[in-house]
């Protein structure tokens, strides 16, 4: 990968084309080329050898011949062998480096493009059918690669030698025997839409069963909490016996044609048993002896067997031409996209850009509306509340912002419609928390940190989990487990929401950040998070609005609609609201649990 993003090959490398993984290594190839020319030619020894061989023996019983000359044939034929060998070794080693190299490549490729697809993308595709892409038909088309290149020295080469020895030795008879191995080429190709389709369907149902396998593992609590376990074993029961059947299929096909191929190729056998043994007696159309008997005999049956070979290999090949059609469509180079601007202009600018939505509809893309005719402005430094009924459309109009959807209408953020943006850019202005904290699996720090050198106490600290990280044992170098799984809710909430400070943009959008927390925290992190982006636009979306009197705007959502104003604004025009807010308000008061104010004053700024 280093080496193809520089240099020439990189503008010729065309990573949806399959021939440009074999040009990008070419030098591993003429290695292969080498020693496989020297393999293949070298195995025509063996049936010249076992000929000259017989010939000797023939000629020492009948006292003709010397031991010695046996002696000398055979030492020849053992230096023969080892040279084939040592060649056919290092055909093979340059052939599996081939193979790695293509396979991390094209596994670094897919990889980069799953990455950017965006998560709806990605989970209507499925985590399984995901997998099995990165995985499986990498491999799959890889290997048919590898058997494509092997076979070209092992089959190709080999057939052309073996025939040149045979029509040496008798044209006609030649002629005669090799009309079948052709024949089990034809047939070989036929079959290709078979193999193709069962080999289509497996892969369908590999990634099906493993979807209902990370199904099954990542709702175990839940499926047996609600008793349904019976029921979701037996649906992937169902899923197991669908991919035993279509992984049955597809290897009855892979693997019963080959004996075919073989016999139809060998059917040849008949004809040299036949005129060869006139040639023999001379009657035939050549003048034979026994030696040329057995090596064109020999000659013939590696021929066929290599022959059924190269039908083999199209089936490898019919293997890989599936998988590399589900691929190929994520087969792209993504290159790094760096804003131009230097770290100077970014601070300088670092939220000073009026924010402005007009008219911004949305619909998801099944095309029902959920977002009509928005417009709001905010300013550097303003928090905005946004809040609504359930399922109103709170977190949709955060998400739009993250441009994984068309929508209609404007957001101008600097001057430029947010459409426009490219990803880095819009990655470099705007900052989301989504409701899935998205931890990975690594220590606390790092996981704020993402990457960046700058410590992350005092991310900590605003987020109020400081005290807590001093008592883990291993305090801010804690693993927190796949996904966050070590860390309660609140915690894991306020980690992901210290990783979002870290990392500040001058738009700032939090989905519902405080939902796992009591108000005393949330009041206290609320007045740090104030601090922390007095030069930032921050889009809080909440359920919870005790903060929202404290809020420069607040938005009120009702069936994709909003009323902006100040809290006061909208307690006097939106009875909803009012009502809301009144009966959280009231039931703070009579939960001692929900007093309080700020505990710790400190500065973040
Ligand atoms: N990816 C999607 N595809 C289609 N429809 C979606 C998608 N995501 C959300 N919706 C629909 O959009 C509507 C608004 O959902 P959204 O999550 O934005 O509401 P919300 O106000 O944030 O909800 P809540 O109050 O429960 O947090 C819902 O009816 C939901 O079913």
């Amino acid at each position: 990968m280093e080496k193809m993003n520089k240099g020439k090959n990189r503008d010729t490398f065309q990573p949806d084309q399959i021939l440009s993984y074999f040009k990008l290594e070419w030098k591993v190839l003429l290695l292969v080329t080498v020693s496989g020319l020297i393999y293949n030619l070298g195995l025509l020894a063996g049936p010249w050898f076992e000929g000259k061989m017989t010939g000797t023996l023939v000629d020492i019983l009948r006292g003709a011949g010397q031991f010695q000359d046996m002696l000398t044939l055979v030492i020849r034929y053992v230096v023969a062998i080892g040279i084939v060998q040592i060649s056919r070794y290092m055909k093979r080693f340059y052939v599996r480096r081939f193979a790695n190299n293509v396979n991390r490549r094209m596994k670094e490729i897919l990889y980069g493009s799953l990455v950017r697809k965006s998560r709806a993308d990605l989970r209507e595709e499925g985590e399984g059918d995901i997998m099995t892409k990165a995985i499986l038909d990498v491999d799959d088309c890889v290997e048919g690669m590898r058997k494509f290149t092997t076979e070209i020295f092992d089959t190709g080469v080999a057939l052309a030698a073996y025939a040149g020895m045979l029509f040496w030795y008798d044209w006609r008879l030649a002629l005669l025997c090799m009309i079948f191995p052709p024949i089990s080429y034809i047939i070989a190709e036929k079959m290709k839409k078979m193999i193709q389709q069962t080999g289509a369907f497996y892969k369908k149902q590999s990634g099906a069963l493993s979807t209902a396998t990370l199904d099954r593992a990542g709702n175990a609590i839940t499926y047996r909490v609600f008793g349904c376990e019976s029921e979701r074993q037996q649906a992937y029961e169902d899923n197991l016996t669908a991919y035993e059947i279509s992984a049955i299929k597809a290897n009855i096909w892979n693997t019963a044609m080959p004996p075919v191929y073989r016999v139809i190729s060998m059917a040849g056998v008949l004809f040299i048993l036949y005129f060869g043994q006139k040639n023999v007696l001379g009657t035939g159309w050549k003048a034979w002896t026994i030696a040329s008997f057995t090596t064109f005999l020999a000659c013939f049956v590696k021929l066929s067997v290599k022959s059924s070979s190269a039908a083999k290999l199209f089936n490898a090949v019919h293997k890989a031409q599936v998988s590399w059609k589900r691929i190929k469509p994520l087969m792209h180079l993504f290159e790094e996209q760096k804003s131009n601007e230097s770290l100077e202009d970014k601070k300088m600018d670092a939220g000073a850009g009026r924010l402005e939505v007009k008219h911004l509809s949305f619909a998801y893309p099944d095309g029902r509306k959920i977002l009509e005719d928005i417009s709001f402005t905010a300013e550097p430094g303003q928090i905005i509340g946004i809040t609504g009924a359930v399922a109103c459309g709170k977190s949709t109009l955060g998400k739009v912002f993250l441009g994984e959807y068309p929508y209609d209408g404007k957001i101008i953020y600097r001057g430029k419609d947010l459409q426009a943006f490219k990803d880095a850019e819009r990655s470099e202005n705007i900052g989301y928390l989504g409701h899935d904290p998205e931890l990975f699996n690594d220590s606390l720090e790092n996981n704020v940190r993402m990457g960046d050198a700058v410590s992350a106490e005092s991310y900590f600290r605003a987020v109020c989990i400081d005290e807590e990280i001093a008592e883990m044992p291993d305090g801010k170098e804690t693993l927190v487990g796949t996904g966050g799984v070590r860390l309660s809710e609140g915690q894991a909430q306020r980690l992901a929401l210290a990783r979002t400070l870290y990392h500040k943009r001058p738009v700032m959008i939090l989905d519902d950040p405080f939902s796992a927390l009591d108000i005393n925290t949330e009041k206290e992190i609320f007045a740090h998070l104030r601090q922390m982006t007095a030069d930032s636009i921050v889009l809080l979306i909440s359920h919870r609005l005790y903060l929202f009197p404290e809020m420069d705007q607040v938005i009120w959502m009702e069936h994709g609609r909003t009323t902006v104003g100040t809290h006061e604004e909208l307690l006097e025009h939106v009875p909803e609201y009012a009502e809301l807010f009144g009966v959280q308000t009231d039931a703070a008061q009579t939960d001692p649990v929900q007093e309080g104010g700020l505990e710790r004053e400190e500065s973040f700024i």
